[in-house]
């Protein structure tokens, strides 16, 4: 199996005004094609910051993070964003879809970044909302969707341009129970039938249940790794 990210001792530091906060204290972690993994732990414990630094979004005060075989830390900015746009697919907590765009618009909108031709993106938008289950809704706008939809649209974005790899924050956190669920199994379908690699944060004990490695972490180091 081939390696999509790793972290290497990946540490954080956020250094402002006050007394510095180390937020997230050497971190390691190697994410194979295929995995389906849960990051837990309370409010504060880095999470996010975790996946930020993974997705190259962050940098680490120290260690390093791996995309392939390639060092982010070496890399020029534009090069990164290259290979992050090419290799990763983010689902934010609060969707993040862009409020005048429609559903359709919103999806294709990273193939338009990739230069993929107009009858490529259509073809490929049709396909992917169709998975999520918003077939033939390409023309709302997202205020025209209930929570879950838009959650949708913003797994949809994630995965139209077919990444590696999908950092998901906190995906199921608005959701409520039915919907979060439904959700999950999309996901977990898209794991199995597109073998699209996830990792995520969590508090939701549904989301750590369908992971297949549930790693959980206390004040920004990993306490416990359970495989499921
Ligand atoms: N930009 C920042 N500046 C200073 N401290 C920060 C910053 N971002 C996060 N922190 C601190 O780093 C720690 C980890 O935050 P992080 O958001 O990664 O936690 P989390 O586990 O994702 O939390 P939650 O579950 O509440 O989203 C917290 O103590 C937080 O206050």
């Amino acid at each position: 199996m081939s390696s999509v990210v790793k972290a290497e001792k990946i540490t954080k530091t956020y250094t402002g005004k006050g007394i510095p906060v180390t937020a997230v204290n050497e971190f390691s972690l190697e994410v194979q094609e295929g995995d389906f993994i849960a990051i837990a732990g309370p409010s504060g414990s880095g999470k996010t910051t975790i996946l930020n630094m993974i997705g190259t979004l962050d940098n680490p005060s120290s260690g390093k993070v791996f995309i392939g075989n390639e060092d982010a830390s070496t890399l020029p900015q534009k090069k990164l964003a290259e290979l992050r746009l090419q290799n990763i697919g983010f689902i934010f907590q609060s969707y993040n879809l862009i409020p005048v765009l429609t559903c359709q618009e919103n999806t294709e909108f990273v193939l338009l970044l990739q230069g993929v031709p107009a009858a490529e993106r259509q073809k490929r938008v049709n396909e992917i909302l169709e998975i999520v289950g918003l077939g033939g809704m390409n023309n709302r706008f997202p205020r025209e969707l209930s929570g879950g939809q838009q959650q949708r649209v913003a797994v949809a974005r994630a995965i139209v341009s077919k990444p590696k790899l999908v950092l998901a924050d906190e995906p199921t956190a608005n959701l409520d129970s039915k919907t979060g669920q439904a959700l999950i199994d999309l996901m977990l379908q898209l794991n199995k039938e597109h073998n699209v690699t996830f990792l995520f944060s969590t508090h939701d004990s549904m989301v750590m249940d369908a992971a297949k490695k549930l790693i959980r972490l206390k004040d920004g180091e990993i306490e416990k790794i359970e495989e499921h």
